[in-house]
């Protein structure tokens, strides 16, 4: 049985939470974390000259990989987490004053994602879209936004060029071959010490409807990436790291060529994890299809267009099964299409 949204908006302390409520307890049938594949996730070092070579192979295999001397300052990445740390650490009377509404973007709230579960998620996250207010702009400073947006734009052309595409191919290329960007999304996240962690579960598997995603995750463990054949494998923390997730929209922009990866988060008994999300998708005018030079009669597009709101529209209402939603056609005997998560609760 799923929780009715309003119930996911019944929020808890969990940072004075000495027992886990049964609420909060997962069973293995819920996706509960059990064993852990060791497997490691490959590392980029994005100023080394066959960077392409190994985006390309990390974004087929995994559709992940940890992203080193990636030039975005540490001292930003610092300050940015210091700022979600101190926004996190007020009461929770003060922070449900900008509870996101159940059917809004931004705001602070339980994942969005939580009235797919049967039980609720040990975290709590504060979502920011755009930044109209003051206050948005101190959380998210400019500096951030412009340096997150100059690295997804960097990758976005590395993974294009990995698959052989170049800026003629894109129409919503500018003239410098800036990718033009939706407005930005950023998810903090934050994950208190849990009383019982391994009946816990910090956000639920998902993959994100983004192009991609490039996530600072603090000095604790507690990612898990899903791959076929491995089963789950722990992203180990790299201090100064950036991890990128490819999402469903370069899933489709890929013809199913780069998988988007099935994610989530687990909890741990002494530490406070904590994690920004920076969200890169297109403007919300340009229709994502797969692309021509892709495609052929024997490689079919698999994925009809969308924008990105009609996708995340989509995902809001299936969820995990949102890319199965606008497919087109079976794949073909040889190719199969890993990232269907249509069943994906299995721990
Ligand atoms: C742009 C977005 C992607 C996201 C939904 C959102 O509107 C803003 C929050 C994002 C996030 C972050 C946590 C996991 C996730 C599945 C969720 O519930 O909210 C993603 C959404 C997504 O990628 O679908
Ligand atoms: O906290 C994490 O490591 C994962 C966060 C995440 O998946 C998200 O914000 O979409
Ligand atoms: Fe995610």
């Amino acid at each position: 049985m799923s929780l009715k949204p309003l119930d996911a908006f019944r929020h808890l302390d969990l940072n004075s939470v000495k027992e886990l409520p049964d609420s909060y307890a997962w069973s293995t049938a819920d996706g509960c974390p059990s064993s852990c594949s060791s497997e490691p996730v490959p590392v980029i070092n994005l100023e080394d000259l066959n960077a392409i070579k190994h985006v390309g192979h990390a974004c087929k295999t995994w559709g992940v990989f940890q992203l080193i001397n990636h030039g975005i300052p540490t001292d930003l990445l610092n300050n940015m987490e210091a700022s979600g740390r101190k926004l996190f650490s007020l009461p929770i009377q003060q922070k449900l004053k900008a509870a996101r509404s159940p059917d809004g973007l931004s705001g602070y709230g339980v994942a969005r994602i939580s009235s797919f579960f049967p039980k609720l998620m040990w975290s709590e996250g504060f979502t920011i879209i755009g930044s109209p207010h003051e206050h948005a702009e101190k959380l998210w400073p400019q500096d951030y936004k412009k340096e997150m947006n100059k690295l997804a734009n960097r990758l976005m052309w590395l993974i294009l060029g990995s698959l052989g595409i170049t800026r003629g191919d894109i129409n919503w290329a500018g003239p410098g071959g800036e990718l033009k960007e939706a407005s930005p999304a950023l998810q903090l996240n934050s994950y208190p010490a849990c009383p019982d962690p391994d009946r816990a579960m910090g956000l639920g598997a998902h993959t994100d409807s983004t192009l991609l995603t490039i996530l600072h995750q603090n000095n604790t463990s507690g990612l898990q990436v899903h791959r076929e054949g491995f089963g789950w494998i722990t992203v180990k923390p790299i201090a100064g790291a950036l991890v990128v997730n490819v999402g469903d929209l370069l899933h489709i922009l890929s013809n199913g060529l780069y998988t988007s990866v099935l994610h989530r988060a687990i909890v741990n008994q002494t530490q406070h994890r904590f994690s920004i999300a920076y969200l890169y998708g297109p403007p919300s005018n340009v229709r994502i299809s797969p692309l021509s030079k892709l495609t052929d009669n024997v490689h079919p597009p698999l994925y009809r267009s969308v924008t990105w709101s009609e996708y995340l529209g989509t995902k809001a209402k299936h969820f995990n099964k949102a890319l199965s939603f606008v497919r087109l056609c079976a794949p073909m005997n040889d190719f199969v299409d890993t990232n269907d998560h249509n069943s994906v609760l299995v721990g």
